[in-house]
């Protein structure tokens, strides 16, 4: 099967965007395994598919599959390329462009300069909706929150990660260290990832704290490894800041790939919406022969 493509990136987190508007292509796991594969397809950290809106009230429907082949329920950098996508396509002339994704609705504005900033909406703080199973775990507070001794298994003895847990429509455990050129993101990103008290894995975000309105992160993503960037990283780092009282409720975060802006209103209230700005770029367009993989 050809198929038509996109290369796209938000401050390096990047993908292969595919146009399912008129036509489904149908792909099985094997087959977004091999258009992330970095030398015998596109490369790409997630493949992103646009899809026609399912029901009144959206405009279109946004399905994102990781490097490993797997569905999964959110992306931020991907929803700033997806709007940048339809826009620069034609497939619609609005600037605010409201998405169904696997976890909700959001809504994506493509902002004057080129940038674009995602309602990502409200946190998810409710364990089993994270999902995060608590068992064999005692809690302990970090300001207003709590964090939770993750044990892991780690060169022959334990060691143990104090995480703060959320979801952002996708899981994440966020974990605040003091220098994040010098954190374990490649050995222990796997482990947490895989840990047994996250029954659907999740993504390892690895926080510094600079001052109270400027953070760095590297996140080890559930299903790629470490990416240059992730947005719903960036948006569950801040807001885990902001309830342990180390952040304000305005944020630059610098990823290795580039800087997000996150801003969420926790003093209106824990349900008060997450705001992503950066950049969402093109870099190219091309046709690839996908293999019959089943
Ligand atoms: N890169 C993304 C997150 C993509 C999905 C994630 N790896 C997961 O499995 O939940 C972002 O920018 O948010």
């Amino acid at each position: 099967m050809r198929i038509p493509f996109t290369k796209m990136q938000g401050a390096g987190n990047d993908f292969v965007v595919l146009d399912e508007t008129q036509q489904a292509y149908g792909l099985t796991p094997a087959q977004y395994r091999f258009l992330a594969d970095r030398h015998f397809g596109v490369g790409a950290d997630q493949i992103l598919s646009v899809r026609p809106a399912p029901h009144p009230g959206v405009d279109f429907a946004y399905v994102i599959h990781n490097a490993d082949g797997g569905e999964v329920e959110n992306c931020g950098n991907g929803a700033r390329c997806f709007v940048r996508f339809v826009h620069d396509r034609g497939l619609t002339a609005r600037r605010q462009v409201r998405v169904q994704v696997h976890g909700g609705v959001m809504t994506l504005q493509l902002d004057d300069d080129g940038r674009v900033t995602v309602d990502m909406g409200p946190p998810v703080f409710d364990l089993p909706r994270i999902p995060f199973d608590p068992q064999g775990l005692t809690p302990r507070f970090v300001g207003a929150w709590e964090v939770w001794p993750l044990p892991l298994a780690w060169m022959g003895g334990m060691a143990e990660v104090p995480v703060s847990v959320l979801s952002m429509g996708n899981p994440h455990a966020v974990w605040r260290v003091d220098d994040v050129d010098a954190a374990p993101v490649a050995d222990w990103g796997p482990l947490i990832e895989r840990h047994a008290n996250f029954p659907r894995r999740v993504n390892a975000g690895f926080l510094q704290v600079l001052d109270r309105r400027t953070a760095r992160l590297r996140v080890f993503e559930r299903g790629v490894g470490e990416t240059l960037a992730c947005g719903t990283g960036a948006c569950a780092a801040v807001v885990a800041g902001i309830r342990h009282g180390w952040l304000d409720e305005r944020v630059d975060v610098r990823l290795p790939g580039g800087t997000l802006t996150i801003a969420w209103a926790a003093s209106q209230g824990l349900d008060a919406p997450v705001l992503m700005t950066g950049p969402a770029e093109p870099v190219f367009e091309g046709v690839i022969d996908v293999p019959d993989l089943p």
